[in-house]
């Protein structure tokens, strides 16, 4: 069964201005266990159509299934790990409760949510603040918790936001080998939106190019370079790399050129 389905999706927005179709006629399947990115103009509805799968707004029209769940079923059944642009931290709460929270929810014991709580903490490099809270924290560590907070119940599925969009570029980097390995471990199918094309190329199975409203699926492009121990440093060196960021820097170049806006081709 697939991770997300989505069948002929059509979301339009009313504005003052009139109706805005942000996404027209949308086809995807993402497999189980499958790295997918979203790429394209920006307003070209990639965070839309992630928001629809999470069950945070609904398609105009089309069909939308999650693990073969309606959206809302599958939100109901917490299916999912979030990590969205805003961290939506708690304020009140430490990095590590703020990290806890899903697993309190479910009631899951204090000790075994402390030790979980410390591995995530460990994980996204968050050792010596565990214990402050999120207003302490720099907008890129208050990414990483949030990161954190998303992995906690080890879910199926990640739907993720530019989640790394305001991490410094190692960090950036050591967090994408860390998904990878998590996302490769876990069997957890991601569904992830970026402007980054090496990004893209460097942690997906396919990348969706996007064309800018209203936003349809230009072209899909395969990426499949390995499993996640072929994903290092000298991944990003490599001519199979370059060739896959060449293919989707092309699909999206397609569009006009003033289209690509807001696309970061570093
Ligand atoms: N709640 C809303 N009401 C009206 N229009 C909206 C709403 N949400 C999104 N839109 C419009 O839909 C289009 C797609 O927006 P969306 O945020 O999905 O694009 P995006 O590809 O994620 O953009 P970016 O790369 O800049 O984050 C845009 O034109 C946006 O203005």
């Amino acid at each position: 069964m697939n991770a997300v389905s989505v069948r002929s999706v059509t979301k339009t927005f009313a504005t003052r201005g009139g109706a805005v179709t942000a996404l027209a006629n949308i086809d995807l399947e993402i497999a189980a266990g499958e790295f997918v990115s979203l790429i394209g103009p920006s307003g070209c509805g990639k965070s839309t159509l992630l928001r629809l799968i999470a069950d945070l707004d609904e398609p105009s029209s089309g069909e939308l299934a999650v693990f073969g769940k309606t959206a809302r079923q599958a939100r109901l059944d917490q299916d999912y790990g979030i990590a969205f642009q805003q961290a939506g931290l708690l304020p009140w709460r430490t990095v590590r409760a703020n990290i806890e929270l899903p697993l309190e929810l479910h009631g899951m014991g204090r000790a075994a949510r402390r030790a979980r709580a410390d591995e995530l903490i460990d994980l996204v490099g968050l050792g010596d603040f565990a214990d402050r809270h999120p207003d302490q924290l720099s907008g890129g560590m208050q990414q990483r918790v949030a990161i954190a907070r998303s992995l906690a119940e080890s879910p199926r599925l990640l739907l993720m936001d530019e989640p790394f969009g305001a991490l410094d570029e190692m960090t950036r980097e050591r967090m994408q080998a860390e998904l990878v390995r998590l996302a490769g471990e876990t069997g957890a199918a991601v569904v992830f939106v970026t402007h980054s094309i090496p990004e893209a190329v460097f942690l997906s199975d396919r990348v969706v190019v996007m064309s800018p409203r209203p936003g349809r699926i230009r072209e899909i492009v395969e990426v499949r370079l390995g499993g996640a121990e072929r994903r290092t440093d000298a991944l990003r060196e490599d001519a199979a790399f370059f060739d896959r960021v060449s293919a989707v820097r092309e699909a999206l170049h397609g569009a006009p050129v003033a289209g690509v806006r807001g696309v970061e081709t570093r």
